[in-house]
């Protein structure tokens, strides 16, 4: 049974804003991103996750238990970092996190301890005047000290410089390696390569693409860039690709003889004797990084290569 299950999650707000049929769901010991431009409708679904906001349509599940009618039991037992962390501004930050461990039925407080001070938390100030780094590093301190197995982090590095980012990132790795069961809310990309085992985009509320992150690492698709030393040659390519169903040509622009193509390893030999029979100026793979596929679904794209279609294979 997944840990986490979210089923044709709907939440229409008008106007095109809002979740529609989200689905996706999460296993125990695995790191989930869930990355999407600002909008997108992240913090939606994790709001429903966390039974704060009932669905219109579709519903999700934590072990098993419906989040909207169990969200009191559910939310006992979670790890819950906001994206948006209010917090009460008249108390100190010693006040906040011995309200938080009381709450949370917590005596012995030497994981908070080490907590505290691996993220270099400074409790002492009023919460009024702490700054926003601060508070997130309160924030984490909080979602993470019953030691939850389960935590739903709605972009948690925000407000971090990049030294906390990194240790964050450290942290992650450190509490998958203790089979906890992770879904991170992020946009930015970094952070969800480091971490993540699957990885969803949402975008405008709607999934997009699904997939395991190694897949997109270790991709058995390789892109190429070839220019031709002639026109002729080029056009006896061009004409010659078109028939060809093993290799597909991504882009072909006439005026500089060149072709982007996208070949599966297991074609590389018998393209390698297809190429020779032409006049190549030169012959070289464009590393297609994770960035590149998801700047593809940002619109803000920074390589030409194009081609995302063989990731979406991994869907649920
Ligand atoms: N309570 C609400 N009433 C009306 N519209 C809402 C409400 N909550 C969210 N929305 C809209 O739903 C869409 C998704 O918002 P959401 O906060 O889930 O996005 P997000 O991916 O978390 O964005 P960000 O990265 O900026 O936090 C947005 O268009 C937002 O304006």
């Amino acid at each position: 049974m997944p840990v986490i299950e979210i089923e044709h999650l709907t939440k229409d707000y008008g106007h095109h804003r809002g979740i529609f049929d989200v689905s996706f769901s999460i296993e125990k010991g695995e790191v989930y991103g869930f990355l999407g431009p600002n909008g997108a409708g992240k913090t939606t679904t994790i709001r429903h996750i966390m039974g704060f906001s009932r669905p219109q349509q579709g519903r999700t599940l934590v072990n098993g238990l419906n989040s909207w009618e169990r969200a009191s039991d559910i939310q006992k037992d979670l790890g819950y970092l906001p994206g948006e962390i209010a917090l009460p501004e008249s108390l100190t930050g010693h006040q906040f996190i011995k309200m938080m461990a009381e709450l949370r039925g917590i005596t012995d407080m030497t994981h908070t301890k080490t907590l505290i001070k691996k993220f270099e938390l400074d409790p002492s100030g009023s919460l009024k005047r702490m700054s926003l780094g601060m508070k997130r590093k309160l924030a984490i301190v909080t979602a993470f000290m019953h030691d939850p197995a389960v935590l739903v982090l709605d972009e948690p590095t925000s407000g971090l410089d990049p030294i906390m980012q990194n240790l964050f990132i450290e942290f992650i790795k450190e509490e998958k390696e203790k089979g906890k069961t992770i879904l991170i809310s992020s946009h930015i990309f970094s952070e969800i390569d480091a971490t993540c085992d699957k990885i969803s985009i949402i975008k405008d509320g709607r999934l997009i693409s699904s997939f395991m992150a190694d897949d997109l690492r270790h991709s058995e698709i390789k892109t190429y860039e070839i220019e031709f030393k002639t026109e002729e040659e080029f056009n006896r390519f061009e004409h010659a690709v078109k028939d060809c169903e093993k290799f597909e040509a991504l882009s072909l622009t006439p005026h500089k003889h060149q072709t982007i193509l996208r070949i599966y390893d297991t074609d590389i030999n018998r393209f390698i004797s297809f190429i020779s029979d032409y006049d190549v100026k030169f012959f070289s793979e464009i590393k297609f990084t994770l960035e590149d596929y998801f700047m593809k679904f940002y619109d803000r794209t920074s390589n030409e290569t194009g081609g995302v279609e063989p990731y979406a294979a991994y869907r649920n």
